[in-house]
């Protein structure tokens, strides 16, 4: 039997490497064993790495200085020691998951062979050639561990992808307008006509009655939906700002415009453009406007190069731009481009019958945002919520259940009549919008001990911000009264 997993010796005194050098030279420890499994010799690397000098362990049984236990320190009885199952049966072995123990009594996990040696075909001893591989073992666990926290960490994050994707799809989602009412289903019909079209698309309707959501779900429903939808709030910029807020500019355009700015139109690009407050547009930028919707191309602010565009525009208002157009503050061939398709979200008090499905789709958004487990409200709660005619619509609706969620002690809400102060009293003469505003914010204030701003002050439970309601407060002349 002569292979690459034998040694083939002509005389018993060549078991002993005639070359000591390269016995000395060599990294791997290296044991040699006679038939007995005495050692017969001993390398220095093997010295080494055991602690076992050669003139300790030379012509003796070596398997219970540094082979005695496994790694767990359990007993290991030579009959299983594939070195010495060599000497027996002539066989080549290869060990990995195995440790010797040194003299001082600590272990290292090794890698070994163990190499029958033949002398004229027949077996007359073992080499045993062994590595210490700690830092092998070493590497591979912190491999092991690193690889562990990455998967961790990735089932951590396809969790939150997963949740917040969830937490977006009933934020936007195309079921995510709560209704039942003819007049809901009806407009949700009209959405899905025309999500999948590039025509504009002019949503009008109350404050608080839901356009933007109306927005987000043309845009989820139409071909662009793996593009962006960027939405601008057409009142929250002075007329300047606003200009290089849609258009950008270039480096230089004005003081301050320290660099190359990309617009909201180009960020949009193959995606949707949703300009809400459409009304508050200055003059000038309703021209330019006007242009990039008739040549679907503009330039930078400070640049005269024409940038071509992709893109689908909605625009949302609560004013009645017609009158706008009449009182000469809204282009009318503007106010055409953007009316190709228009969407009006009806206000809340024409239809009450859709008030159940929007308290519990809330109440479900408010156990998510507050940790809450409430329910949902009782019956007289519903009759009452159905009852009120909702001025700040839907959402002056997520305020009210809002405000009586934090302030909840069981699980299902109960919350009382809500009135326009005074309404009976005064029903028999006909007021004014003003008359009625102000009784409406006189009553919420005293409802609220006369807190204006933070999560439950008026402010907020009438969907106003409160530098508004102060200025509404400021207008209709109200003042603290108790
Ligand atoms: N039918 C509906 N179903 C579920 N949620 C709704 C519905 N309508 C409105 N909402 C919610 O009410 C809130 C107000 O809606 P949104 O912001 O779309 O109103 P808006 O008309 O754009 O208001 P504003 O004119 O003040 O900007 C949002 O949180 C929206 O998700």
């Amino acid at each position: 039997m002569t292979d690459s997993t034998q040694l083939n010796i002509d005389s018993h005194a060549d078991f002993l490497p005639e070359n000591k050098l390269l016995l000395n030279a060599v990294g791997e420890g290296i044991y040699g064993f006679d038939l007995n499994g005495n050692a017969v010799f001993i390398n220095p690397a093997a010295e080494r790495m055991t602690g076992w000098k050669n003139e300790e362990l030379l012509g003796r049984n070596i398997h219970d200085c540094h082979h005695h236990s496994h790694a767990d320190g359990s007993h290991y009885p030579q009959e299983e020691c594939p070195i010495y199952n060599t000497l027996n049966d002539g066989i080549a072995r290869e060990i990995s998951h195995d440790v010797f123990w040194r003299k001082d009594g600590s272990s290292f996990p090794v890698h070994y062979t163990s190499t029958p040696v033949y002398k004229s075909g027949e077996l007359i001893g073992v080499v045993a050639i062994f590595r210490d591989i700690t830092v092998q073992k070493q590497t591979e666990d912190s491999l092991r561990q690193a690889l562990e926290q990455v998967q961790a960490m990735s089932e951590k994050l396809a969790n939150e992808n997963h949740y917040l994707l969830a937490e977006l799809a009933d934020r936007t989602g195309d079921v995510g307008i709560s209704g039942e009412s003819d007049i809901i289903k009806q407009m949700i019909s009209q959405i899905k006509l025309v999500a999948n079209t590039s025509s504009t698309v002019l949503i009008t309707g109350e404050n608080g009655t839901g356009k933007e959501l109306v927005a987000r779900n043309l845009h989820k429903l139409s071909d662009r939906s793996d593009k962006p939808m960027v939405s601008v709030n057409c009142a929250a910029f002075s007329p300047a700002l606003l200009e290089s807020e849609l258009f950008g500019h270039e480096k230089g355009a004005f003081t301050g415009a320290i660099s190359r700015r990309k617009g909201r139109f180009e960020l949009a690009d193959k995606g949707t453009l949703f300009l809400d407050e459409i009304a508050e547009l200055s003059l000038e930028a309703q021209s330019k406007l006007l242009r990039v919707i008739q040549e679907q191309e503009f330039e930078r602010v400070g640049s005269s190069e024409s940038i071509k565009l992709d893109i689908r525009l909605i625009a949302a208002t609560h004013h009645d731009l017609l009158k706008r157009v009449d009182q000469g503050l809204f282009r009318m061939d503007l106010f055409y481009r953007l009316n190709v398709f228009p969407i009006k979200v009806p206000p809340l008090r024409e239809r009450p019958n859709d008030i159940p499905y929007l308290v519990s789709h809330i109440v479900n958004e408010l156990n998510r945002k507050l940790g809450k487990k409430l329910k949902g409200v009782s019956k007289q709660s519903l009759k009452n919520l159905m009852a009120y005619t909702w001025p700040g619509n839907v959402r002056e609706l997520q305020n009210v259940l809002e405000r009586f969620s934090i302030l909840a002690d069981s699980q299902i809400l109960r919350i009382p009549k809500i009135t326009i102060s005074n309404t009976e009293a005064t029903a028999s003469r006909s007021r004014t919008l003003s008359e009625l505003e102000a009784e409406h914010i006189t009553h919420t204030l005293q409802q609220l001990n006369w807190r204006i701003s933070g999560p439950l002050g008026a402010a907020a439970l009438l969907g106003l911000p409160a530098s508004t309601l102060r200025s509404r407060m400021k207008k209709l002349g109200i003042q603290r009264t108790t």
